[in-house]
Protein backbone atom coordinates (compact mmCIF):
# COMPACT_ATOMS: atom_id res chain seq x y z
CA UNK A 1 0.00 0.00 0.00
CA UNK A 2 1.34 3.25 -0.79
CA UNK A 3 2.11 5.61 2.17
CA UNK A 4 -1.20 8.37 2.14
CA UNK A 5 -1.31 11.79 3.19
CA UNK A 6 -3.98 13.96 3.77
CA UNK A 7 -4.08 17.53 1.68
CA UNK A 8 -4.97 19.67 5.05
CA UNK A 9 -5.98 22.80 2.11
CA UNK A 10 -8.16 20.85 0.57
CA UNK A 11 -9.71 17.88 3.01
CA UNK A 12 -11.74 18.39 5.94
CA UNK A 13 -12.96 21.95 5.01
CA UNK A 14 -15.82 20.85 7.11
CA UNK A 15 -13.23 22.17 10.41
CA UNK A 16 -11.33 24.62 11.15
CA UNK A 17 -7.84 24.25 9.97
CA UNK A 18 -5.70 23.57 12.83
CA UNK A 19 -7.79 20.57 13.88
CA UNK A 20 -7.71 19.03 10.35
CA UNK A 21 -4.38 17.21 11.48
CA UNK A 22 -5.86 14.85 14.36
CA UNK A 23 -8.88 14.29 12.17
CA UNK A 24 -6.65 13.18 9.43
CA UNK A 25 -4.51 10.72 12.07
CA UNK A 26 -7.55 9.82 13.34
CA UNK A 27 -8.99 8.80 9.45
CA UNK A 28 -5.43 6.43 9.00
CA UNK A 29 -2.94 9.25 7.27
CA UNK A 30 0.39 9.04 8.12
CA UNK A 31 1.21 12.84 6.86
CA UNK A 32 -0.14 15.86 5.64
CA UNK A 33 0.79 18.31 3.20
CA UNK A 34 -0.92 22.08 2.83
CA UNK A 35 -0.51 24.38 0.27
CA UNK A 36 1.21 27.46 2.44
CA UNK A 37 2.10 27.35 6.45
CA UNK A 38 3.10 30.89 6.35
CA UNK A 39 -0.43 32.10 8.08
CA UNK A 40 0.59 29.96 11.57
CA UNK A 41 3.32 30.23 13.51
CA UNK A 42 6.13 26.93 12.50
CA UNK A 43 6.21 26.01 15.92
CA UNK A 44 2.53 25.88 16.52
CA UNK A 45 2.57 23.64 13.32
CA UNK A 46 4.91 21.36 14.49
CA UNK A 47 3.27 20.65 17.84
CA UNK A 48 0.30 19.63 15.94
CA UNK A 49 2.23 16.92 14.14
CA UNK A 50 4.18 15.71 16.86
CA UNK A 51 0.64 15.65 18.87
CA UNK A 52 -0.72 13.56 15.94
CA UNK A 53 2.36 11.40 14.91
CA UNK A 54 2.55 12.89 11.48
CA UNK A 55 5.14 13.67 9.07
CA UNK A 56 4.94 16.94 7.29
CA UNK A 57 5.66 15.59 3.80
CA UNK A 58 5.47 18.77 1.26
CA UNK A 59 4.30 22.33 1.32
CA UNK A 60 4.54 24.77 -1.79
CA UNK A 61 6.85 28.41 -1.61
CA UNK A 62 5.15 31.50 -1.28
CA UNK A 63 2.96 31.77 -4.43
CA UNK A 64 3.13 35.90 -5.09
CA UNK A 65 -0.83 37.68 -4.36
CA UNK A 66 -2.73 34.50 -4.72
CA UNK A 67 -5.99 36.59 -3.81
CA UNK A 68 -5.27 38.10 -6.42
CA UNK A 69 -4.78 35.04 -9.01
CA UNK A 70 -1.02 34.51 -9.27
CA UNK A 71 -0.46 31.04 -9.11
CA UNK A 72 3.50 31.01 -8.55
CA UNK A 73 6.62 34.31 -9.11
CA UNK A 74 9.40 31.46 -10.44
CA UNK A 75 8.56 32.19 -14.30
CA UNK A 76 8.20 36.18 -13.71
CA UNK A 77 11.33 38.06 -14.18
CA UNK A 78 10.82 41.03 -11.91
CA UNK A 79 9.88 38.90 -8.93
CA UNK A 80 13.66 37.44 -8.38
CA UNK A 81 14.01 39.14 -5.44
CA UNK A 82 10.87 38.36 -3.96
CA UNK A 83 11.06 34.52 -5.47
CA UNK A 84 14.69 34.74 -2.78
CA UNK A 85 12.74 35.74 -0.17
CA UNK A 86 10.32 33.52 -0.34
CA UNK A 87 12.48 30.68 -0.10
CA UNK A 88 14.28 31.94 2.50
CA UNK A 89 11.33 31.55 4.31
CA UNK A 90 9.90 28.21 3.22
CA UNK A 91 13.09 26.86 4.57
CA UNK A 92 12.76 28.38 8.16
CA UNK A 93 9.41 26.68 7.80
CA UNK A 94 10.82 23.26 6.74
CA UNK A 95 13.79 23.21 9.30
CA UNK A 96 10.87 23.41 12.44
CA UNK A 97 8.65 20.83 10.27
CA UNK A 98 11.30 18.58 9.48
CA UNK A 99 9.44 18.68 5.95
CA UNK A 100 11.70 17.27 3.27
CA UNK A 101 10.34 17.95 0.00
CA UNK A 102 9.10 22.32 -1.03
CA UNK A 103 6.92 22.51 -3.88
CA UNK A 104 7.68 25.41 -6.20
CA UNK A 105 4.59 27.11 -8.50
CA UNK A 106 6.13 27.84 -11.81
CA UNK A 107 3.40 30.76 -12.19
CA UNK A 108 0.94 31.97 -14.67
CA UNK A 109 2.89 33.58 -17.91
CA UNK A 110 1.42 37.50 -18.70
CA UNK A 111 0.58 37.97 -22.63
CA UNK A 112 3.86 40.71 -21.81
CA UNK A 113 6.62 38.03 -21.33
CA UNK A 114 7.44 35.05 -24.58
CA UNK A 115 8.00 31.50 -23.87
CA UNK A 116 11.47 31.71 -23.70
CA UNK A 117 11.70 34.83 -21.17
CA UNK A 118 9.54 32.92 -18.73
CA UNK A 119 11.54 29.53 -19.11
CA UNK A 120 14.60 31.00 -18.82
CA UNK A 121 13.67 32.92 -15.46
CA UNK A 122 11.98 29.22 -14.17
CA UNK A 123 14.90 27.15 -14.91
CA UNK A 124 17.04 30.28 -13.22
CA UNK A 125 15.41 30.38 -10.05
CA UNK A 126 14.52 26.57 -9.94
CA UNK A 127 18.57 25.97 -9.93
CA UNK A 128 18.97 28.16 -7.57
CA UNK A 129 16.41 26.84 -4.87
CA UNK A 130 18.06 23.40 -5.18
CA UNK A 131 21.00 24.73 -4.42
CA UNK A 132 20.18 26.32 -1.48
CA UNK A 133 17.71 23.50 -0.68
CA UNK A 134 20.51 20.75 -0.91
CA UNK A 135 22.48 21.15 1.91
CA UNK A 136 19.35 20.75 3.74
CA UNK A 137 18.86 17.25 2.63
CA UNK A 138 15.33 19.16 0.66
CA UNK A 139 14.36 18.21 -2.81
CA UNK A 140 12.38 21.18 -4.62
CA UNK A 141 9.30 19.62 -6.41
CA UNK A 142 7.80 20.95 -9.59
CA UNK A 143 4.11 20.24 -10.39
CA UNK A 144 2.55 19.61 -14.02
CA UNK A 145 -1.35 21.85 -13.77
CA UNK A 146 -3.66 21.17 -16.10
CA UNK A 147 -4.69 24.51 -18.15
CA UNK A 148 -7.81 23.13 -19.74
CA UNK A 149 -10.43 23.38 -16.51
CA UNK A 150 -8.13 24.67 -13.54
CA UNK A 151 -5.20 27.07 -14.44
CA UNK A 152 -5.15 28.67 -17.88
CA UNK A 153 -1.54 29.81 -18.75
CA UNK A 154 0.27 27.67 -16.24
CA UNK A 155 3.77 27.59 -17.83
CA UNK A 156 3.66 23.70 -17.16
CA UNK A 157 1.32 21.70 -18.43
CA UNK A 158 2.53 18.38 -18.81
CA UNK A 159 5.16 16.10 -16.84
CA UNK A 160 6.95 16.13 -20.45
CA UNK A 161 7.65 20.14 -20.23
CA UNK A 162 8.04 19.81 -16.29
CA UNK A 163 10.57 17.45 -17.08
CA UNK A 164 12.24 19.48 -19.47
CA UNK A 165 12.53 22.16 -17.09
CA UNK A 166 14.16 20.18 -14.58
CA UNK A 167 16.55 18.69 -16.84
CA UNK A 168 17.48 22.13 -18.02
CA UNK A 169 18.33 22.97 -14.19
CA UNK A 170 21.08 20.56 -14.35
CA UNK A 171 20.53 19.80 -10.28
CA UNK A 172 19.83 16.53 -8.63
CA UNK A 173 17.61 17.38 -6.38
CA UNK A 174 14.65 18.46 -8.23
CA UNK A 175 11.80 16.07 -9.29
CA UNK A 176 8.66 16.21 -10.75
CA UNK A 177 5.35 16.29 -8.74
CA UNK A 178 2.65 13.95 -10.41
CA UNK A 179 -0.44 15.03 -10.05
CA UNK A 180 -3.15 12.32 -10.95
CA UNK A 181 -6.04 14.65 -11.50
CA UNK A 182 -4.23 17.31 -13.57
CA UNK A 183 -2.63 14.33 -15.88
CA UNK A 184 -5.82 13.00 -16.50
CA UNK A 185 -6.95 16.09 -17.90
CA UNK A 186 -3.85 16.73 -20.00
CA UNK A 187 -2.59 13.40 -21.54
CA UNK A 188 -4.24 10.38 -19.73
CA UNK A 189 -3.01 7.25 -20.09
CA UNK A 190 -1.69 7.14 -16.34
CA UNK A 191 -0.22 4.14 -15.43
CA UNK A 192 2.04 4.22 -18.55
CA UNK A 193 2.95 7.47 -17.86
CA UNK A 194 3.79 7.17 -14.01
CA UNK A 195 6.01 3.70 -15.57
CA UNK A 196 7.62 6.03 -17.79
CA UNK A 197 8.38 8.54 -15.33
CA UNK A 198 9.03 6.79 -12.25
CA UNK A 199 12.67 7.53 -11.37
CA UNK A 200 12.16 11.50 -11.49
CA UNK A 201 8.83 11.30 -9.54
CA UNK A 202 9.38 12.55 -6.35
CA UNK A 203 5.86 13.29 -5.03
CA UNK A 204 1.95 11.93 -5.99
CA UNK A 205 -1.15 13.99 -6.06
CA UNK A 206 -4.43 12.91 -6.62
CA UNK A 207 -8.05 13.21 -7.06
CA UNK A 208 -10.65 12.46 -9.56
CA UNK A 209 -11.99 13.75 -12.82
CA UNK A 210 -13.99 15.43 -13.68
CA UNK A 211 -15.16 17.61 -10.68
CA UNK A 212 -11.86 16.94 -8.50
CA UNK A 213 -13.38 15.24 -5.73
CA UNK A 214 -12.34 11.83 -3.85
CA UNK A 215 -11.78 8.51 -6.07
CA UNK A 216 -15.13 6.81 -7.49
CA UNK A 217 -16.32 9.97 -8.36
CA UNK A 218 -15.12 10.36 -11.97
CA UNK A 219 -13.46 8.16 -14.19
CA UNK A 220 -10.20 7.15 -12.87
CA UNK A 221 -9.65 3.65 -11.72
CA UNK A 222 -7.72 4.47 -8.81
CA UNK A 223 -7.52 0.62 -7.59
CA UNK A 224 -5.46 -0.65 -10.62
CA UNK A 225 -3.51 3.01 -9.77
CA UNK A 226 -2.72 2.55 -6.68
CA UNK A 227 -1.81 -1.57 -7.22
CA UNK A 228 0.22 -0.43 -10.18
CA UNK A 229 2.35 1.65 -7.52
CA UNK A 230 3.21 -0.90 -5.37
CA UNK A 231 3.86 -3.07 -8.20
CA UNK A 232 6.46 -0.38 -9.32
CA UNK A 233 7.90 -0.19 -6.32
CA UNK A 234 7.12 3.39 -6.17
CA UNK A 235 8.17 4.63 -2.33
CA UNK A 236 7.29 8.63 -1.94
CA UNK A 237 3.88 9.70 -0.82
CA UNK A 238 0.72 9.53 -2.38
CA UNK A 239 -1.54 12.79 -1.52
CA UNK A 240 -5.12 13.23 -1.31
CA UNK A 241 -5.67 16.21 -2.71
CA UNK A 242 -9.54 16.77 -3.72
CA UNK A 243 -12.21 18.54 -2.58
CA UNK A 244 -14.47 16.23 -0.49
CA UNK A 245 -18.10 16.07 -2.38
CA UNK A 246 -19.92 14.90 1.41
CA UNK A 247 -17.77 15.50 5.06
CA UNK A 248 -14.12 14.15 4.62
CA UNK A 249 -14.50 11.24 6.69
CA UNK A 250 -17.35 9.73 4.60
CA UNK A 251 -14.98 10.01 1.54
CA UNK A 252 -11.92 7.84 2.74
CA UNK A 253 -13.72 4.28 1.60
CA UNK A 254 -10.58 4.10 -0.84
CA UNK A 255 -8.09 4.95 2.01
CA UNK A 256 -10.43 1.53 3.92
CA UNK A 257 -10.06 -0.34 0.47
CA UNK A 258 -6.23 0.60 -0.43
CA UNK A 259 -5.33 -0.83 3.66
CA UNK A 260 -7.47 -3.73 3.44
CA UNK A 261 -5.45 -4.62 0.29
O1 LIG B 1 -3.22 22.67 -7.62
C1 LIG B 1 -2.49 21.75 -7.33
O2 LIG B 1 -2.66 20.63 -7.80
C2 LIG B 1 -1.36 21.89 -6.41
O3 LIG B 1 -0.85 20.88 -6.01
C3 LIG B 1 -0.78 23.19 -5.99
O4 LIG B 1 -0.04 23.01 -4.85
C4 LIG B 1 -1.67 24.33 -5.71
O5 LIG B 1 -2.19 24.92 -6.80
MG1 LIG C 1 -1.43 19.12 -7.09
Amino acid sequence: MPNFAANLSLLYPELPFLERFVAAARDGFLGVEYLFPYSWPAQELRDRLVDNGLTQVLFNLPPGDWDAGERGIACLPGRTAEFEDGLGQALEYARVLGCRQINCLAGLRPESLTESEARDTLVENLRRAARKLAPEGITLMVEAINTRVDMPGFVLDTAETALAVIDATGEPNIRLQYDIYHMQIMSGDLVRSIERHLDRIGHIQFADNPGRHEPGTGEINFGSIFSALDRMGYSGWVSAEYHPSVATPETLSWLKSATAS
